[in-house]
């Protein structure tokens, strides 16, 4: 049967602001967020006869219906109701619960990509809304342009033209649970949001954005977010930042060569997970 295969990437939260907690425990926010070609590569196979097979076999990504790209799939299948199933391979070379979006990701590329199968023709509003309903980050994998993200990050909003750079991803691999960081946040007062700019001509112009409010949680509890933001700036990053909840950290160079040599010295006795990759 058709069969489909598709890059799945990650993203950095270039901004990130807290606005206020919601009466239903979740976090209004304002974000600038951006697609990095570090990708999971997707299968998507329809099947003759109904059901849904997820295979990943990475540890700490559940398969079958525990992981978000089997609620795609399922999504999209109950919406279809042609009698068909689907078999979904992920190879997974985003980082698990990272701060880079990478089970966000797959969802989205499978809701584009079961469209496209089933031949359902659902417009991106309508793709974005089912992916809402499977995770605040969907909607925006599904949008494929650098964004301003509002509301829990489903208000998106096209930012202007940003030059293209290099990001040299950095994991530490320490575990921190989203949902503690957004319940340790000590939230300040937000009348006055600093004003975004209107131009990027340069990456300086970039990082003159960058700011991340949950930062102010995870670095006191892993100060090796902070190492690795400094030996970054040492090593010739124009800036570099904690994505999303972390532990991540992502730094922009110039040139992919500035951005190896600071990712050798990263990684020289440490282990760390790390990535050069380039912004979509
Ligand atoms: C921080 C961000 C920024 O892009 O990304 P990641 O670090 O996950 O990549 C997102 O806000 C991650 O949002 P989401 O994808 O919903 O996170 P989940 O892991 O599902 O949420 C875990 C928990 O965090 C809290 N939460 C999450 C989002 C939000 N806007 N406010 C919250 O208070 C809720 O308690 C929720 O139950
Ligand atoms: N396809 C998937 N890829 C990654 N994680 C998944 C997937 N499906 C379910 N999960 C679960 O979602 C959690 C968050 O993973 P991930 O999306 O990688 O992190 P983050 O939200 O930090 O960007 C993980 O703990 C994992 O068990």
């Amino acid at each position: 049967m058709k069969s489909l295969t598709l890059q799945a990437p990650a993203k950095v939260n270039y901004r990130l602001d807290v606005i206020r907690r919601r009466p239903d425990g979740y976090h209004d926010l304002r974000m600038v967020m951006q697609r990095v070609n570090l990708c999971d590569m997707i299968t998507i196979t329809l099947t003759e006869t109904p059901g849904i097979t997820v295979t990943c076999g990475k540890n700490g990504v559940p398969d079958g219906p525990g992981n978000i790209a089997w609620k795609a799939a399922k999504a999209l299948l109950d919406l279809a109701d042609q009698g068909v199933g689907a078999v979904i391979d992920i190879a997974k070379n985003i980082p698990v619960a990272a701060g880079l979006g990478g089970g966000s990701s797959d969802a989205a590329t499978v809701l584009m990509g079961m469209n496209e199968l089933l031949g359902l023709q659902l417009s991106e509003q309508r793709l974005m809304e089912i992916g809402l309903t499977l995770g605040a980050d969907v909607p925006f994998f599904v949008f494929q342009k650098p964004a301003l993200a509002e509301g829990v990050g489903e208000q998106l909003a096209p930012m202007p033209a940003m030059p293209p750079v290099w990001v040299l991803l950095v994991n530490p691999g320490v575990h921190v649970s989203t949902a503690w960081v957004y319940r340790s946040l000590q939230l300040t007062n937000r009348d006055g949001l600093a004003k975004l700019p209107e131009l990027f001509r340069s990456i300086e112009d970039i990082c003159s954005i960058f700011s991340n409010d949950l930062e102010s949680v995870t670095i006191p509890a892993f100060p090796v977010i902070a190492e690795i933001k400094e030996i970054m700036l040492r090593e010739g990053a124009a800036g570099a930042m904690m994505s999303g909840s972390g532990p991540t950290v992502f730094g922009l160079f110039r040139d992919r060569e500035s951005a190896e040599r600071a990712r050798a010295v990263l990684t020289a006795d440490t282990g760390w997970f790390a990535a050069v990759a380039e912004t979509i």
